[in-house]
């Protein structure tokens, strides 16, 4: 099997047919709802939160809400609605999990997206709640991960999953690998591409984008939008407190199977670490636009379909 990841790619340009990269239109349509770039933060504790999730909501830019705080989800959703916001959050397969969307289904209120979030999604017991969500609260889009191979994703769609998330182990926080030997870590372009020659739903390619250039990538090798962590981590708006060591600003970044957030040491696939201090989010967002806008360009194109068929090269000496 031929492996690769973003590093050893290049696209190769076609002729342009803009004017300018302000003519490039780098929206994308997940479900019902149409977003202004096809990138979400992960959904994680260091990541989002709901003023973040208010933030990006009211700006058109899409979100996950992550499900540790699992009391106040019901509150979150009725809350962002309330606001006229999307509503979006994350789910885990426990039997409280069930109790939530029962609780959801008796107030008539439809999350617009649900994201299933375990490590290792292809399991009997995730596809069991894939179709209680479906039965339950048939309205809302659910995104169900995080899987690596073909054969996860043409189950999961078969049970019901609207949307696929693609990665286990590629994250900067991840240890997967390194605890049990498994993983999407080092060729996870590659799997995602493997993944996207099954695909018939949407695939969020998740973990490992290191660089803006990255999300031209996944798109081109399938993905309809991309999550990240790391880069999304130590902006204001982000959680957590500024940290200041030897003159440089930081702040905290961890794995949601970390100690740090289990509180336990059992079953840790996640480490701790400092990331970067990066200023006001608005700044990295419109950056992102303007090179997502720029990739749109080289592909000869003007929306960012038109980067799902360029040509590449593999840098075999990468
Ligand atoms: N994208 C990635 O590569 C990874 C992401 N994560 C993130 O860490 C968080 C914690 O996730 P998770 O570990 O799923 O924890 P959860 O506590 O959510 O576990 C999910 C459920 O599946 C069971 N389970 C059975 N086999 C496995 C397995 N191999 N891995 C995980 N659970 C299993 C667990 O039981 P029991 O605990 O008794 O085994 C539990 O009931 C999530 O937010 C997840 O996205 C974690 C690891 C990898
Ligand atoms: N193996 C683990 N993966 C994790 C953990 N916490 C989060 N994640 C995954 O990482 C991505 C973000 O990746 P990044 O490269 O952009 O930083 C996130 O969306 C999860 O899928 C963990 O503890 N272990």
């Amino acid at each position: 099997m031929k492996t690769f990841d973003y590093d050893a790619i290049r696209l190769l340009p076609k002729k342009s047919i803009l004017k300018s990269r302000r003519d490039a239109d780098t929206t994308v349509k997940l479900g019902n709802h149409t977003f202004n770039l096809p990138v979400m933060p992960a959904n994680m504790e260091t990541v989002i939160d709901q003023s973040l999730a208010e933030w990006l909501s009211s700006r058109d830019y899409f979100y996950v809400m992550h499900r540790f705080n699992p009391q106040s989800r019901f509150d979150f959703v009725r809350s962002m609605q309330e606001k006229g916001l999307i509503a979006s959050i994350s789910l885990g397969i426990t039997d409280d999990e069930y109790d939530l969307i029962d609780r959801f289904e008796s107030a008539e209120i439809s999350p617009e997206y649900i994201t299933i979030d375990v490590a290792h999604a292809h399991s009997d017991y995730v596809f069991k709640m894939v179709a209680y969500i479906k039965k339950k609260l048939p309205n809302t889009f659910l995104i169900v991960g995080n899987m690596g191979t073909p054969e996860a994703i043409v189950e999961a769609e078969a049970t019901g999953a609207d949307a696929t998330k693609v990665g286990i182990g590629p994250g900067k926080a991840c240890i997967t690998k390194d605890k049990t030997g498994f993983g999407t870590n080092g060729w996870q372009l590659a799997a995602l591409a493997q993944c996207a020659q099954v695909a018939t739903k949407p695939i969020i390619a998740d973990g490992g984008i290191r660089h803006h250039g990255d999300i031209a990538k996944s798109i081109r090798f399938g993905a309809t939008m991309v999550m990240i962590g790391s880069m999304f981590a130590g902006h204001d708006e982000t959680p957590g407190d500024l940290i200041q060591e030897n003159g440089k600003k930081y702040k905290a970044y961890y794995g949601s199977a970390s100690a740090q957030q289990k509180g336990n040491d059992h079953n840790v696939e996640g480490r701790s670490l400092l990331v970067d201090y990066k200023g006001p989010l608005e700044n990295t967002l419109r950056a992102m636009k303007e090179d997502l806008a720029s990739a749109i360009s080289y592909a000869g194109g003007s929306t960012v379909s038109s980067l799902k068929t360029v040509d590449y090269v593999v840098l075999t000496d990468y």
